[in-house]
């Protein structure tokens, strides 16, 4: 943990919190590669060795039958199932509103129509972790989506749970309308989804966060082939907060992403020394009761608590350009004025980063490492291609014309011209 001005930042300190992770993605990429080309090889034997070896289990039959869901039910309390279900509802609303933005239009002009279609990916894969915790509202994130773009095979894969998959991650995937689900998980699992094996047919589009080996198997895989929506590796968050803030809010919401994964980063970004050290004891004090503790101890060496101007802490949050961004200041709204990089933004003391994980309709799967400099978190645009159109009358394709064949000329591509010219014989002498 580094408690410093940010102005007093060395150049390596400073290399180091923004670059966060980047290292240990590149020292697993020969583990995660020999892993995607035996299962591309070798398919269900490679998926079943690499099971044996990391979830500690053999499994003969990757995919979860009808009778796993209607047990499933018979396994999670009411209480669970409809806490999923009023999520699921927060968040189906919240991705319609999305499509809605998503217009199909047309415009015409002398004769010329251009414009777009919409139309969804034929299948989707959704990766939902389940290592260090299980993550049924991951399902919901990954799958809600998928379905509101009009995806018609959305598929899930998962960690195995024992010999099966956990019942939740079961139910939410039941509720989502997932249409099929394999109890498969890490880097094997996205070999599969991208690949196929002789269990798992292969997808279009690979979602959802995971773990560096699923991140990192993620990148190696997109291409041509399968495309995927972004890293969205270990969560972090990046609070920025004034002298005003309650320190037991802000350090509970740096221990809040912290309990994910060892290599989650939580930065804190204050307008005081005095407030950056006593947010920094109040840290050690909740570490004391924590649950998670192996996890949190090992990502809290991670952790950088900064102090700055107003200003400073805006341009080092820009640049670090974190997945969850905490604003809790007098006025957040005037900062977020100012903001360019962030996956999701939470605004104010009442908005932990929590409540987007679960239920407030907005997308928990986001981009980490720095990439939300680079691409939006999870929507159902990533399962839409918007295809464009034209249609031209002959009076169109007459206006057109010397524009076309003049620039298919210069390229000395003249069968280019020549299909134009050949539909306008009686019209023009070209
Ligand atoms: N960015 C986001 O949107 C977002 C959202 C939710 C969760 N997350 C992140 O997802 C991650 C979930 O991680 P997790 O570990 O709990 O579950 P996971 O499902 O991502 O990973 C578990 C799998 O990792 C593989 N694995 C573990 N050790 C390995 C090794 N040494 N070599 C090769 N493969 C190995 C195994 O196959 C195992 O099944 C966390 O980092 C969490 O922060 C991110
Ligand atoms: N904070 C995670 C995204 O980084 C999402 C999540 C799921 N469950 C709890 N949290
Ligand atoms: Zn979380």
């Amino acid at each position: 943990m580094i408690v410093k001005g940010i102005k007093e930042l060395t150049e390596e300190e400073k290399y180091s919190i923004i670059n966060r992770n980047k290292m240990n993605l590149e020292e697993i990429i020969p583990t995660v590669k020999e892993i995607l080309d035996n299962v591309k090889n070798r398919g269900d034997e490679a998926l079943r060795e690499y099971t044996k070896k990391f979830d500690r289990v053999d499994i003969e039959d990757f995919k979860v039958y009808k009778e796993e869901i209607e047990e499933a039910y018979e396994k999670v309390d009411y209480k669970v199932v409809s806490a999923i279900e009023r999520a699921y509802e927060n968040i189906k609303r919240f991705h319609e509103i999305q499509l809605e933005s998503i217009k199909e239009w047309e415009i015409e002009k002398d004769g010329i129509k251009t414009g777009q279609i919409v139309r969804p990916v034929r299948s989707a894969g959704c990766y939902v972790p389940g290592g260090r915790a299980f993550y049924p509202s991951t399902v919901l994130m990954t799958v809600v989506p998928a379905k509101v773009a009009g995806v018609k095979r959305v598929v899930v894969v998962s960690p195995p749970y024992g010999k099966g998959i956990n019942p939740v991650t079961l139910v939410a995937s039941h509720i989502a309308g997932a249409d099929e689900i394999y109890k498969v998980g890490g880097a094997q699992a996205i070999g599969a989804l991208a690949y196929g094996t002789e269990t798992i047919p292969k997808v279009d589009i690979i979602v959802g966060p995971g773990n560096i080996y699923v991140t990192c198997a993620k990148m190696l895989v997109s291409g041509s082939e399968v495309k995927i929506d972004f890293p969205a590796g270990p969560s972090e968050v990046l609070i920025i907060c004034d002298e005003e803030a309650k320190d037991e809010y802000v350090a509970m919401d740096l221990l809040a992403q912290g309990e994910h994964d060892p290599n989650s980063s939580c930065i804190l970004l204050t307008t005081s020394r005095e407030k950056a050290i006593s947010i920094k004891n109040k840290i050690l004090e909740l570490m004391k009761n924590t649950e998670r503790r192996n996890i949190l101890e090992r990502s809290l060496k991670n952790m950088a608590i900064l102090y700055g101007d107003i200003t400073e802490c805006i341009e080092f949050s820009n640049e670090y350009a974190p997945e969850h961004l905490e604003i809790i200041t007098e006025n957040p709204r005037e900062i977020l004025k100012y903001i360019e990089n962030a996956g999701s933004v939470f605004l104010g003391e009442y908005t932990p980063v929590p409540v987007g994980d679960y239920a407030t309709g907005t997308n928990h799967v986001l981009p980490t490492g720095g990439c939300s400099r680079i691409y939006s978190g999870l929507s159902v645009d990533y399962f839409l291609k918007k295809i464009s159109i034209q249609e031209l009358s002959k009076e169109g394709l007459e206006c057109i014309s010397e524009t076309v064949i003049t620039l298919a000329e210069i390229e000395g591509l003249h069968n280019h011209a020549k299909t134009v010219k050949i539909r306008l014989q009686d019209k023009i002498d070209l």
